[in-house]
């Protein structure tokens, strides 16, 4: 079935729930310290409110036990500042004085109900029909004549705001979603040969990506880089310290390790691992080639060095297309922000580069790198479209 847009719904007076992926990287006091996500959703949150809508905004902010997991006020007053209407906000999500804030908008008023994900249900993955009889759901629905999933950022996941309520009133994608679905649905016809250049810190993510662009030959080569090529290099036997082995360990991602030499066994004639790596010495950045590692002690990979940005940037120039998802290394460190930046700027020259994930848009805007042909708001989302997987998200607004 067709998924209905915005131009199939008569806005004027409704109440809409609309779910947005505002998820964004906080400062150590919980203040936004990039807001590129908000603006991305301004589009549709004011079309819906000139015309005439009531607007209940559903959003998360980080994981449950993360540094990042904190309220959505400071997106509340940002979203105030960024659209022309007035933009309050609920400290509750679908509590009694929640759900009256939602019955007293006037048309063109919005409110910002808290971070979905303090409640334990919104973390958890359902069937869309089980997710529609969560509390979430159940409490809200009633308040709303229609829902709108703009969250294309969060379309891979399974959870009650993004699979539930279209399973209980009608359900639309909003302008984000629908562009995103446009430019990265048809990928498959992109040129040859293609680069998956994957990092940053989300092991599992990438490696599930990994896992199928090189089953299904829809990629030439995975380049690694960030944490999950420090869990490719552990795979592979490779001494990286206590520092780096202990954050990868910490992170849980024990079991990344097995699956990740599971996939050099397989392809590894397709995957590049770093020829060098940068670490901390004396409050200065310096690079070890992989052969004479293990760093000293104490000393962590936190970027990937001048060999590998060299190596890896001949490749990713002469691609026909390059999908890049995570930073190469810690960025928000200048020390530790030259294989992000320098890797970014190489594949703008790509005949077609794709480019996804909060932190890599964080990235890309602060070392203002220009020239992508996309750059989707979804990191895993637009990854698990770009292999041909199903959106939770999409099936939903399907059905
Ligand atoms: N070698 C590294 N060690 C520790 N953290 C890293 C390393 N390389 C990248 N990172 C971190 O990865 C984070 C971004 O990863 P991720 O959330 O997966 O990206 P995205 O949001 O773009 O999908 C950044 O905060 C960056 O500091
Ligand atoms: O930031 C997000 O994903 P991304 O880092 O893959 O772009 C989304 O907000 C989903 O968050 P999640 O990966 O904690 O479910």
């Amino acid at each position: 079935m067709a998924i209905e847009t915005l131009d199939d719904l008569a806005v004027q007076g409704t109440t809409l729930g609309v779910r947005i992926d505002i998820n964004s990287p906080l400062t150590d006091e919980g203040a936004l310290a990039d807001d590129a996500r908000l603006r991305a959703h301004v589009e549709t949150l004011s079309e819906l409110l000139d015309r005439g809508g009531r607007v209940a905004v559903l959003a998360h902010q980080g994981r449950p036990g993360g540094d990042e997991f904190r309220d959505l006020r400071p997106h509340a007053d940002r979203l105030d500042e960024l659209l022309d209407a007035p933009v309050g906000y609920a400290d509750g999500t679908f509590s009694g004085e929640a759900r009256r804030k939602i019955e007293n908008l006037d048309d063109g008023q919005a409110v910002v109900l808290e971070n979905t994900r303090f409640y334990s249900e919104e973390y958890m993955e359902f069937p869309a029909d089980r997710a529609g009889e969560t509390e979430l759901v159940d409490k809200l629905a009633p308040v709303l004549d229609a829902y709108v999933n703009d969250a294309f950022a969060a379309a891979h996941r399974s959870q009650p705001s993004i699979v539930g309520f279209p399973t209980r009133i009608p359900a639309y994608a909003g302008r984000v979603m629908e562009s995103e679905l446009d430019v990265l649905g048809d990928i498959e016809s992109t040129p040859e040969p293609r680069t998956y250049v994957v990092g940053g810190a989300k092991v599992p993510d990438s490696l599930a990506v990994a896992e199928s662009v090189l089953e299904r030959g829809l990629a030439d080569e995975v380049l690694t880089t960030g944490v999950v090529a420090n869990v490719f290099l552990l795979a592979d036997g490779t001494d990286l310290g206590d520092a780096s082995a202990d954050f990868v360990y910490e992170q849980g991602y024990w079991d990344e390790i097995d699956r990740a030499a599971d996939l050099l066994a397989e392809y590894g004639d397709r995957i590049r691992l770093p020829v060098d790596l940068a670490v901390e010495r004396d409050g200065e950045r310096h690079e070890i080639a992989a052969g004479d590692l293990p760093p000293r002690e104490g000393e962590a990979a936190m970027d990937v060095g001048t060999a590998t940005i060299e190596a890896y940037g001949e490749t990713v120039e002469g691609s026909g297309t390059v999908v890049l998802n995570g930073p190469a290394g810690v960025f928000e460190d200048e020390t530790f922000a030259r294989g992000t930046r320098e890797l970014f700027e190489t594949a703008t020259d790509a005949e077609f580069s794709v480019v996804g994930g909060g932190d890599t848009a964080a990235a890309i805007r602060e070392f203002d790198v220009e020239g992508f042909d996309h750059v989707s708001t979804g990191g895993g989302a637009a990854l698990n479209m770009l292999t041909g997987e199903d959106l939770p998200a999409v099936e939903a607004l399907r059905n």
